[in-house]
């Protein structure tokens, strides 16, 4: 409600529960505001630290972008409030966690998992495009889960290394296209790239251009060295979708919107999301 945002929060109104992941700005606590009884997610960022990174106008640049931003699959920044050494950062709480580790657990998704996983994104996308927001950093490690199953693009903060546990650390190349690699100014369509990327791992359990050494993976993706595995086996419609997002020249990416109507989203996403 919009009253409830105009009230000044202050910790007292909240009862702290367990820790859900830690970085290099601060803490996550699963938490409850007392008044309502609803569970949100914490996050506590130091301000001394958030000084030391010269971030804090990066902060306020993205709370005010998150603020506008109401969509099913991006997660909710509900507000924030501050004391003498910490900004909270009040925001949704995804029950079903992280999607990397669900994809490590799976090895690979099913067509219909991936599929719906990635039709909800796009949409995610085309509200967030709708609005001038791009690059909504989409690996894996910025995803989660919702209580209903269903995904939430959660933005960790442009540095924060919150959940990136994964081997190949903060640092992957593997999800930025060609323009960015070649450092290039980008538009959205690298949103499209990246989701393709997205949709190739979800299915083959590895990212397309992956390599030993960074060098190789920098070649692989502007060379867009796109090869698909025998196994698992792959319908074609899938990669079909996959090589039209995959493409160098990202005004012939496929759009976002061509992709909702793309036959393998049509035959296996969960019209639900
Ligand atoms: C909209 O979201 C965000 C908005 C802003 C920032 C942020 O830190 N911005 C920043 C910080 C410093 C400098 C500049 C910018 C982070 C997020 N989002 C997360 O951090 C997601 C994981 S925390 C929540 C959460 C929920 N549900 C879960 N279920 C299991 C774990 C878990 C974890």
């Amino acid at each position: 409600a919009s009253a409830g945002e105009k009230k000044r929060w202050t910790l007292s109104d909240f009862d702290i529960g367990k820790p859900l992941g830690r970085g290099k700005f601060g803490h996550v606590y699963l938490a409850r505001e007392k008044r309502s009884n609803h569970i949100v997610a914490l996050k506590v960022l130091f301000k001394s630290q958030l000084q030391q990174s010269q971030v804090e106008h990066q902060l306020r640049r993205e709370v005010e972008i998150q603020s506008h931003l109401r969509h099913p699959n991006i997660l909710r920044l509900y507000g924030y409030f501050y004391d003498q050494k910490r900004v909270y950062l009040i925001l949704e709480y995804a029950a079903k966690g992280e999607l990397y580790k669900e994809l490590q657990k799976c090895k690979y998704f099913s067509e219909r998992r991936a599929a719906t996983y990635v039709a909800s994104l796009a949409r995610a996308l085309i509200y967030c495009h709708g609005k001038h927001v791009i690059h909504r950093d989409i690996k894996p490690e910025n995803l989660l889960i919702g209580a209903q199953g269903e995904l939430k693009i959660a933005d960790f903060g442009w540095s924060v290394h919150t959940f990136n546990r994964r081997r190949t650390m903060c640092g992957t190349l593997d999800y930025l296209p060609p323009e960015m690699v070649e450092s290039v100014e980008h538009d959205a369509s690298v949103d499209i790239w990246s989701l393709g990327v997205l949709c190739y791992e979800f299915l083959y359990g590895v990212p397309p251009f992956e390599a030993q050494e960074h060098s190789d993976t920098y070649r692989r993706i502007v060379q867009v060295d796109l090869k698909f595995p025998t196994k698992p086996i792959v319908s074609s419609a899938a990669k079909d979708l996959i090589s039209q997002m995959l493409v160098k020249d990202s005004s012939q990416r496929l759009p976002l919107h061509k992709l909702l109507e793309h036959p393998w989203i049509v035959l296996h996403a969960d019209p639900s999301g």
